[in-house]
């Protein structure tokens, strides 16, 4: 999650009129434009704050699973908020197979995170010795 984009322009000079269209759109349908983009504008934020603070969550269940010794997916619980969200996203008139495959994509990310995690506590684990190891390993 902290790969940068070095092809974006930097966040400092944001230009919420930045647009492909600037001067070949009516003036009046692009300042309706711009104004339906500044709530995309507040949304894509939260989005970005709220996907931080799951990714802070998960980290943490992902340092519990490496001391533990615990897998990294757990498809029980993975079917179980699908059907959660599914059923969320039809009531707020969102596509459920869309909320399915973005909570899917986010999943998948979470899973590669913890499988790095457990083998960085892995590697910790056998650099401070078998006793050290087994210690981790119960902690
Ligand atoms: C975060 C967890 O780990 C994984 C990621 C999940 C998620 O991002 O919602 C759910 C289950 C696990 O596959 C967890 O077990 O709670």
């Amino acid at each position: 999650m902290t790969e940068q984009n070095l092809n974006l322009p930097d966040t400092d000079s944001y230009d919420p009129a930045a647009s492909s269209l600037a001067g070949s759109v009516d003036p009046a349908v692009m300042a309706e434009l711009l104004s339906i983009r500044s709530s995309i504008d507040n949304i894509d934020a939260t989005l970005v704050f709220l996907l931080a603070e799951r990714f802070k969550a998960t980290q943490k269940v992902g340092f519990l699973k490496a001391a533990h010794k615990l897998p990294a997916g757990d498809p029980g619980r993975e079917a179980a908020q699908i059907a959660r969200l599914r059923h969320l996203a039809a009531e707020a008139h969102l596509d459920p197979a869309f909320a399915e495959k973005f909570l899917n994509f986010i999943i998948g990310e979470v899973i590669r995170h913890h499988e790095a995690i457990a083998e960085d506590h892995q590697a910790a684990a056998q650099a401070a010795g078998p006793a050290d190891a087994d210690r981790t390993a119960n902690a």
